[in-house]
């Protein structure tokens, strides 16, 4: 029932290919390998990212590839190859190749990708989607986080950016650049994760996080697919914590203690209690509503693993085998332009009948990348205070301020 229309990835070769390549890549570092370089055409850029270029281009096949040139350098880890070298799985992004340039006195590495020609936030500013097409992209988004969860990997950077579509609505989970095996006593950035995405653990300065970090962007990506917008578009890291507090009630004690803040928090609050249902009432699939309540939960440990959502009632019937049915990409195709207001769908009802009296959201739909610091060494850097976020302003995760009113009172200080 649940067959996926990708090709099977030809794991064994192509890990056997990449190996090779890499030993190849060892023994010529000298020369960096540049004359791969040419073995590809660059067309145009297709994406900028924090520390990187994406670029389509061409093999000497002809065939459409995507090359991300990296920055390679003392001050950034960059264990994406490594983590790409792991990941096995259709609905993950797949690494053909990897070679080196030098550009500008600067040690590039580029990694060689399929062409997937859509993302999930291109899809999300066209048009609504049908509560079908939500399932079956879902699912797929699914089978990829359990697939990188049972090797203990935390994508830590889910956005609808990261989401990337083939014409058919074939789904692959991209950018393994802030990507991480978690190792049960370890600690890890908290300053990590595009923030509209990130989980609450991670707003109070939580170290030893687990994978379940993943589980509330995969959430807050079902949420966005529902409503058409950010559900939590916060402004700034306080003010991303205040809006999910606002929706979900505030924390109880135990909640804040199960978050593993970096600091003893106090919560000065008035008490809010929960809009949740308020928040998500146009939605008229109730069993989405019920497994986004058992996915936005403060407590990591009780908030719903991959294997739980997979199990839900609301994914039970997802079947990728009509994928051909829905008309939701025919949006991107240029002999038959789909308004971005279009909202009828071929195979479902539409998802909610007004958007416009959605609560939480607010008109700034610009996702704000805060996770370059994960990427930056940590022996280059001595305070995370006063480091502007990609979004050119200025952000402080850890030390948490009063927020100001804009959120209804809810204020937060450290003691
Ligand atoms: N395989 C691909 N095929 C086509 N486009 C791609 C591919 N990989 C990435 N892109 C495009 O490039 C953009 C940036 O890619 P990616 O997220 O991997 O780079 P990044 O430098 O890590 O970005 P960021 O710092 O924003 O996370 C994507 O949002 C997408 O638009």
């Amino acid at each position: 029932m649940l067959n996926s229309k990708h090709s099977e990835p030809q794991l064994i070769n192509d890990k056997k290919d990449i190996l090779i390549k890499e030993q190849q890549q060892v023994a010529s570092s000298s020369s960096l390998n540049t004359n791969k370089a040419y073995q590809y055409e660059i067309v145009k850029q297709v994406g900028q990212g924090t520390f990187g270029k994406v670029y389509e281009a061409k093999n000497q096949d002809n065939k459409r590839v995507a090359i991300k040139k990296v920055e390679k350098s003392n001050h950034f880890i960059s264990r994406e190859y490594d983590i790409l070298k792991i990941v096995q799985h259709q609905n993950c992004l797949r690494i053909l190749d990897i070679f080196y340039t030098s550009e500008e006195n600067k040690k590039m590495q580029n990694l060689v990708f399929d062409f997937i020609p859509y993302t999930l936030a291109n899809l999300l500013k066209k048009r609504q989607l049908s509560i079908n097409f939500i399932r079956v992209l879902f699912y797929q988004l699914c089978q990829a986080i359990k697939h990188i969860h049972s090797k203990n990997i935390c994508h830590r950077d889910i956005t609808p950016n990261n989401i990337l579509l083939s014409s058919k609505g074939e789904l692959t989970l991209a950018d393994f650049g802030s990507a991480k095996i978690l190792e049960p006593n370890h600690t890890s950035m908290s300053y990590i994760c595009s923030r509209y995405y990130r989980a609450p653990e991670l707003l109070v300065g939580c170290s030893n996080y687990t994978t379940k970090i993943d589980i509330w962007s995969i959430g807050c990506i079902l949420a966005e697919m529902l409503i058409g917008k950010p559900l939590f578009p916060g402004t700034n890291s306080n003010d991303q914590l205040g809006r999910i507090i606002e929706v979900l009630g505030s924390p109880t004690k135990e909640d804040m203690e199960s978050m593993k803040p970096s600091k003893p928090y106090h919560l000065q609050l008035p008490n809010i209690s929960p809009k949740f249902l308020d928040t998500l009432h146009n939605i008229e699939d109730k069993s989405v509503i019920d497994l986004l309540s058992k996915i936005f939960i403060f407590d990591p440990i009780k908030r719903a693993s991959i294997e739980e959502i997979i199990a839900h009632p609301f994914l039970r019937d997802a079947n990728l085998n009509n994928l051909e049915l829905f008309d939701e990409m025919k949006c991107f195709s240029t002999n038959n332009k789909v308004s971005a207001n279009h909202t009828s769908s071929s195979s479902s009802t539409t998802t909610i009948s007004n958007m416009n009296s959605l609560t939480s959201s607010s008109s700034n739909n610009k996702t704000a990348s805060e996770s370059y610091l994960s990427r930056l060494n940590t022996s280059a850097m001595t305070s995370t205070n006063n480091l502007k976020s990609t979004d050119g302003k200025s952000s402080n995760s850890n030390n948490i301020p009063s927020l100001n009113n804009s959120n209804n009172g809810v204020s937060i200080n450290t003691i």
